[in-house]
């Protein structure tokens, strides 16, 4: 069994560096350090490191230590970050080296020595974690949540965003308040500031009752501003206003409110290339992202599966059924390439606790993809809609003679696509009244009902 403890290290090692600007007349020639905090490099008055150069974008590149070295990233800049002539999108620097943003001359030097060590905690409100980049966020949000600091959290679909914006409201000193989620993604255009900011009773045709803003709901407490990365150019400034001044206006009203909210934001678009292609505003970007926290994806982060595994067990009432984990299944759990994160490992791991033999292994691995992955259920396998009967046994013509893990994957979509659509049916399309009946997140459902195409000829409807 492989060991899943956690809590004995609480530090780890980075490779740091520092960088300087080589031109003589540089506004900056000093050397920057380089540490796990990422250093951004850009016009931008509000970048770290600003450079005066025509040829260099608002936000052109970034750098961080990491435990391979200083990683340098070009964040979709228009001319392009160059070593030795060669464009470069994505590089660690390990030793000397000299790079030209636009047309600035730059050069990089690792410390000496070159391991710095920093802070990092196993365990931050409900989430847990092996890795060292996890624990060095872990240590970064313990510091920041008691802050009224706004967090920008970047990471693909299913990385524990949500999670980690519920985590530090709760560690904060505004826990006992409101945590109110905006789905930014799922804002019509012609909707936004009505959305966000509420509107009054005739404001607008459709406007027929009242809407409070989620500002006014979340007073005191938090707001998540979940896929900011989608939410309509043309309501972009209306909220930079909104966070600079803390008052809104709704939409019909006459007169501003104050309103007192910690702002937290989530995307899984890359904002910053989206800043450079005009889709954000630069001037947003910097307002909400005061503080920066990069979720690694799962298979940039393999160590975490044990620990994450035996929490999920736990969370589900049983963590003895860790010892019956092989360490088969854990290594084929971390040959995985996890498309749907951490996600997709909770998922498989509900399935397979839900179904495994009492004292017999949990054979995780045999349930991944359950919901990225699994065929249309075949029609040629019966007409019924329902192929698990009311008395729970499933008829054999469904399975028989066919290999095991095609036969439950079959049964498991059938079971899936009648869940959902007799869900969809008693919460009459309202996507987040049947995200509360399942227990389940709004995405989750949504990618369901999807999958199986129920409600595909109307939109599922979002309100609370
Ligand atoms: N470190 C963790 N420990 C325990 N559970 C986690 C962790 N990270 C994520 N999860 C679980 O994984 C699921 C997905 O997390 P979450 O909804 O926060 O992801 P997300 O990045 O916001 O996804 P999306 O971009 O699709 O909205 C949730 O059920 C969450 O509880």
């Amino acid at each position: 069994m492989l060991e899943v403890t956690v809590g004995t290290k609480n530090r780890v090692e980075v490779r740091g560096g520092r960088i300087r600007v080589l031109k003589a007349n540089a506004r900056n020639p000093n050397w920057v350090d380089i540490g796990p905090e990422p250093i951004i490099v850009g016009r931008n008055a509000a970048c770290q490191l600003v450079l005066e150069d025509g040829k260099v974008s608002a936000v052109h590149a970034e750098f961080v230590a990491t435990e391979q070295g200083v990683r340098l990233r070009d964040l979709g800049s228009r001319n392009g970050t160059f070593i030795a002539g060669v464009r470069v999108a994505d590089v660690f620097l390990m030793s000397n080296t000299k790079m030209r943003l636009g047309e600035t001359e730059m050069q990089f030097e690792p410390v000496r020595p070159e391991r710095i060590t920093v802070s990092a905690l196993p365990a931050f409100g409900p989430m847990v974690a092996q890795s060292p980049s996890m624990r060095t966020i872990f240590e970064k949000l313990s510091k920041v949540a008691p802050t009224d600091l706004t967090v920008l959290i970047t990471g693909e679909t299913g990385t524990g965003k949500e999670l980690v914006a519920q985590a530090v409201h709760l560690a904060s000193p505004r826990a006992k308040k409101p945590f109110v989620i905006v789905d930014c993604g799922s804002i019509p255009p012609t909707l936004a500031e009505a959305t966000l900011f509420g509107h009054e009773r005739g404001a607008f045709t459709g406007a027929v009752d009242k809407r409070l803003s989620p500002f006014l709901e979340a007073d005191g407490g938090t707001i998540f501003l979940d896929e900011l990365g989608e939410l309509p150019i043309d309501v972009q400034p209306k909220l930079l206003r909104a966070l600079a001044e803390r008052r809104i206006k709704s939409v019909g009203g006459s007169s501003y409110r104050e309103v007192d909210v910690r702002v937290l934001a989530a995307t899984r678009r890359d904002l910053v290339r989206a800043v450079n292609t005009g889709a954000f505003r630069s001037d947003l970007y910097f307002r909400v992202a005061q503080v920066k926290v990069e979720l690694p994806a799962l298979r940039q982060r393999i160590e975490d599966i044990p620990v994450l595994v035996r929490k999920m067990l736990r969370d589900l009432g049983d963590e003895s059924a860790y010892d019956r984990v092989t360490n088969e299944t854990l290594e084929r759990l971390m040959r995985h390439d996890w498309p749907g994160n951490v996600r997709e490992l909770k998922n498989a791991v509900q399935v397979a606790s839900a179904l495994h033999v009492e004292g017999e292994e949990v054979d995780i691995a045999s349930h991944l993809g359950s919901l990225a992955e699994t065929p249309q259920a075949s029609p040629t396998l019966g007409a019924s809609s329902s192929s698990v009967s009311s008395g729970g046994s499933i008829p054999a013509a469904t399975f028989k003679g066919r290999p095991f893990q095609e036969a439950k994957r079959d049964v498991l979509a059938r079971f899936e696509r009648d869940y959902f659509a007799a869900l969809a049916e008693e919460a009459k399309g309202n996507v987040s009244e049947m995200a509360r009946r399942a227990g389940m997140e709004r995405a989750h459902v949504r990618a369901y009902l999807r999958r199986h195409e129920i409600l595909s000829k109307g939109e599922p409807s979002e309100q609370e």
